[in-house]
């Protein structure tokens, strides 16, 4: 039987997100991204949509690569300003009940210990729908706003976060046992002390000392972990740690392969390949006519910033494209930045030759996945060719213009896929771990090294 396609909204707590200039439409409402009513809206408009999440995205650091100055950033809000992303959750996990969260966190600035409680707060807020998704972060503004002169090596990164990963297993897992908590009125008790353990770590690059974790047993311990980024150490931690990855790439042609090496890894440290669910980037474009749509999309294109799409990708390549001939061809740079940005527009496919100009066209809607548009059938059927084509399990789908692109896809295209027995006619229920893994799922077990950590008798 054909896989069910899952869908994730992909956003950040910024404007335009990976959409630059498009925030001048008149439909776009994310430059109402700093008040709570747009971020209510869209978390309804999702769940009417029965979207498995929304992904949230976040990059700590200004995109201040291209013309080494922020200014293209600043001046076209290319991902800057940005405000936290976990601080929406609260809001959103108010009005809605089956929504997931997946939130990007980047630890390379935050100790495990105050991290840790902040997401296991979530997951009691959330009654279990909190996904976090792992990140290292890509650019030096980040490091020099924590006072270093540039960020830790790409591959350095990783291994911190192997170590990371650890210590909040450790805290999650190790501390309390699933009975500690009585709350019993009758003797006066709320927890017995007995079943909460103190945690150690004397490591490489964290310590903790003798204490215990300050949150007590939340739905799923452990949230739902997501990894981006698809290096080959990347690919090595999403392996022994992800439950969902997040990818983004141009093409099935160069998806399907990220699909397949991450799998295979994750098979030979004995987990189930089929079990690490594929998320990947597409942008979705829709109209009642084939006409329809054209004409939104060719609307939406006359909105894009050019340079807001080079101030992204400098970010994310760590390369400066602010000295680039517009046809110049982008060739293949290594540095610190993130990997699989670069790879995208240079090896990843060997028949496909970039301009910046290409660059600019790729990136000015919906960052680095193709964009779909069509009719509600013609998009249901590209979607299943992907899915064919690449073996993902879901969509993180980015948008031109928000909410409105994610009012059209739980409008049309929902009801199509729903039609079709591709999309789920009502939410699972339980926690965001059951509803993507199955009843009784919602917490991680063996052999996923969190699991190792856990103590006394679970339930
Ligand atoms: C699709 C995708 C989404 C990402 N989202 C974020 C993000 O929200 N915040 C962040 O700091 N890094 C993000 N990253 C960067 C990765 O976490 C990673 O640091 C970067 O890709 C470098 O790793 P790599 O070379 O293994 O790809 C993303 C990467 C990809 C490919």
């Amino acid at each position: 039987m054909a896989k069910e396609i899952r869908l994730n909204a992909f956003a950040m707590n910024c404007v335009a997100h990976q959409s630059p200039g498009l925030w001048t439409h008149p439909r776009d409402r994310t430059a109402e991204y700093n008040r709570l009513p747009y971020w209510i809206d869209l978390a309804r408009t999702l769940e009417r949509g029965r979207f498995d999440g929304l992904f949230l995205a976040d990059v700590l650091g200004v995109y201040d690569v291209y013309g080494n100055s922020p200014d293209a950033a600043l001046r076209n809000a290319a991902q800057t300003p940005s405000n936290e992303p976990l601080l929406l959750l609260s809001a959103m996990a108010a009005v809605t009940q089956n929504l997931g969260f997946g939130v990007t966190s980047n630890l390379s600035f935050e100790p495990p210990y105050p991290f840790a409680r902040r997401m296991s707060t979530l997951d009691h807020l959330t009654e279990g729908r909190i996904g976090w998704n792992v990140v290292t972060g890509y650019l030096d503004s980040a490091a020099r706003g924590a006072g270093k002169d540039k960020q830790t090596g790409h591959d350095d990164r990783y291994d911190i976060a192997d170590e990371y990963m650890e210590v909040v297993y450790k805290l999650w897992e190790g501390s309390w046992e699933d009975a500690a908590v009585l709350r019993d009125r009758k003797r006066g008790i709320f927890t017995d002390p007995g079943k909460v353990h103190r945690v150690n770590h004397d490591g490489a690059n964290y310590r903790i000392n003798n204490t215990i974790h300050l949150s007590e047993p939340s739905p799923q311990r452990t949230p739902v972990l997501y990894q981006a980024g698809t290096s080959p150490r990347g690919r090595q931690f999403a392996a022994r740690h992800a439950e969902c990855v997040f990818m983004s790439g141009p093409s099935a042609k160069v998806i399907a392969p990220r699909v397949s090496a991450i799998r295979q890894e994750a098979a030979a440290l004995g987990r189930n390949p089929a079990e690490i669910l594929m998320f990947s980037m597409m942008t979705i474009i829709l109209g009642r006519t084939e006409a329809e749509a054209k004409e939104k999309y060719a609307d939406y294109r006359r909105h894009i910033s050019p340079e807001g799409a080079l101030a992204l990708m400098s970010g994310w390549t760590g390369v400066d494209f602010s000295g680039y001939d517009l046809d110049q061809q982008v060739r293949h740079v290594q540095n610190d930045a993130g990997r699989s940005a670069m790879d995208n527009v240079t090896r990843a496919d060997p028949d496909r030759i970039w301009t910046v100009r290409d660059v600019i066209e790729h990136v000015g809607i919906g960052g680095a996945g193709p964009v779909v548009v069509g009719t509600p059938e013609m998009v249901a059927d590209k979607i299943e060719q992907w899915f064919e084509a690449t073996d993902v399990d879901g969509l993180n789908v980015a948008f031109a213009i928000s909410p409105g692109d994610f009012e059209d896809i739980a409008d049309m295209l929902v009801p199509e896929l729903t039609k079709r027995g591709r999309y789920k006619p009502d939410y699972a229920k339980g926690t965001l771990r059951e509803k993507l893994f199955g009843a009784g799922r919602a917490r991680l077990g063996a052999p996923h090294p969190a699991a190792g950590y856990r103590v006394g008798k679970t339930g």
